[in-house]
């Protein structure tokens, strides 16, 4: 069978579908590796001609009232309710995600996000400041053209996580999607328009780094958002930094899940189950040091071995399947490399193992010391590495030993233990009895190198806006000479 997904052209720039001028950017099915579609960069120029649109429009777009700007994204979303099979199978050939997922989690969260800022713009305010006589008021204004780039693992809802606060703010928006997945958001680009997007409000070009990085650097660009390794996080930063620009950096982790003795073990194998091998593993917050009270770590692992047989490997579009290929040969490489190195440092394989082709299964590797390559780098795969502890303190201690810092969790029946052990994590998001749930009312974010600033909730806002203060004189001037 042979699929295409070719879409209408590469780019989207002032409304229109453009083709990029370009190298090939060919899009593979993971599952098969076949071409799906050939795009093609956009060139310099392109980049520029997409930040001259988006700036274009920035005024009058900012000028509408946030209502109606909300009114825009809400359509948006019940056109991508009304098409979640047809976008759902899209995501599904671009990604190699299961459809059991992209039905569910991948644009169902995109729209959760256009929804809630849909209605949470007309409720941002300034602020009226008494001062005697005088007074002054605060407008939270609109910073411009705003750069998104995007990660690989999801696609769609990344583009509309970004997209959805910046402009509703008043902001416009050049995306740059992740080479290996740039179909989903030339759809979000043509659903916005249907939606009644004026042309120019939200643009996307394709390309690898480089493009990214002209980008960045075009001047008219405000602020950068990007989602991406902290290798790149870091060459952006400073990109951004030469033009003062804002920036959010949603970057990569090693988070810690801990797991004490006095746990529901069930329910901690089933968010251990979340938190390392949903979307094959890749996903940024993923838990991949699992810390195990030494009291109950080997029924832990055991519990969790006969729950990994249910494994479904497989076709990702059969709704049976549960656990899809790795996104390209050479991460899965990766991965296997990564395997290899824990298992050649002394690490025990508890279940799974390097697979085949472009499928790794669930791998747990166990007795694990906190100095292996397994337990301090991000694979970014379905790898979980569990570690062994003893006592409260020394976990807390072990769990902060890393220079990441985007999410942790903790399962215990002890409600004070929990909440005391949350406090002192150093972690942007936490979860208590839970793991990488990321509901739109929840800011997302880390912290150390894991980034900074936060999408999601009411925080974003503050990411997407810049204050003016206003100081209204009421009297005369009292002017020395
Ligand atoms: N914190 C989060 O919200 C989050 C979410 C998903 C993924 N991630 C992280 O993303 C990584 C996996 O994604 P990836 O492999 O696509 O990341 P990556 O860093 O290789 O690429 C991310 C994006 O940056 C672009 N890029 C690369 N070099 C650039 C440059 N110099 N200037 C501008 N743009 C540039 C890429 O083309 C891509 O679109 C993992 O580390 C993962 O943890 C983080």
């Amino acid at each position: 069978m042979t699929i295409s997904a070719q879409p209408a052209a590469s780019l989207f720039i002032d409304g229109r579908p453009v083709e990029g001028q370009g190298a090939a950017l060919p899009v593979r099915y993971p599952f098969t590796g076949e071409v799906i579609a050939t795009l093609h960069e956009a060139s310099t120029g392109q980049v520029a001609d997409a930040c001259r649109a988006a700036k274009a429009a920035q005024p009058a777009w900012a000028a509408l009232s946030p209502a109606e700007r909300g009114r825009v994204l809400s359509r948006a979303a019940r056109i991508i309710e009304a098409r979640a099979e047809e976008l759902a199978r899209l995501e599904t050939l671009d990604t190699g995600k299961p459809i059991q997922e992209t039905l569910v989690a991948d644009w169902p969260s995109g729209a959760a996000a256009l929804d809630f800022f849909a209605g949470l713009a007309p409720t941002v305010t300034g602020q009226m400041i008494p001062l005697g006589q005088d007074w002054a008021y605060t407008r939270r204004e609109p910073l411009g053209v705003c750069a998104g780039i995007g990660a690989w693992n999801y696609p769609s809802q990344i583009a509309c996580w970004k997209a959805a606060p910046a402009l509703v703010m008043g902001n416009t928006m050049v995306f740059k999607p992740s080479e290996e997945t740039p179909l989903g958001a030339l759809k979000l680009a043509e659903i916005f328009i249907e939606a009644g997007m004026p042309p120019g409000v939200f643009n996307v070009v394709q390309g690898r780094g480089e493009v990214g990085a002209a980008l960045v650097t075009y001047p008219n660009v405000a602020k950068v958002s990007l989602t991406g390794s902290v290798p790149t996080g870091r060459r952006v930063y400073a990109a951004a930094a030469e033009g003062m620009r804002h920036v959010t950096m949603e970057l990569g982790g090693k988070s810690p899940l801990i797991v004490f003795e006095d746990a529901d073990l069930d329910q901690a194998v089933s968010a251990a189950i979340l938190a390392n091998f949903y979307s094959s593993g890749q996903i940024c917050s993923n838990g991949t040091r699992v810390f195990l009270h030494e009291d109950i770590k080997e029924e832990f692992l055991s519990r969790l071995a006969s729950r990994v047989k249910a494994v479904r490997m497989g076709d990702p579009l059969d709704p049976t399947t549960n656990h899809g290929p790795i996104i390209t040969p050479a991460q899965a490489g990766k991965i296997r490399d990564a395997i290899a190195a824990g298992l050649a440092a002394g690490a025990r394989l508890v279940c799974g193992g390097p697979g085949e082709g472009a499928f790794i299964p669930p791998t747990v590797l166990a007795d694990a010391s906190d100095d292996m390559s397994i337990a301090t780098d991000e694979i970014f795969g379905p790898v979980m590495t569990a570690l062994s502890f003893a006592d409260e303190d020394e976990v807390i201690a072990r769990a902060n030993a890393t220079p990441f810092g985007l999410a942790a969790g903790v399962f215990t029946s002890d409600l004070t233990r929990a909440h005391r052990v949350i406090a002192r994590l150093e972690a942007g998001t936490c979860w208590i009895n839970a793991y990488n749930l990321t509901p739109v009312e929840m800011p997302f974010g880390g912290v150390k190198m894991s980034g900074l600033g936060r999408e999601n909730s009411a925080a974003a806002i503050e990411h997407y806006s810049q204050l003016k203060s206003v100081y209204v004189g009421m009297g005369g001037v009292d002017a020395p000479y």
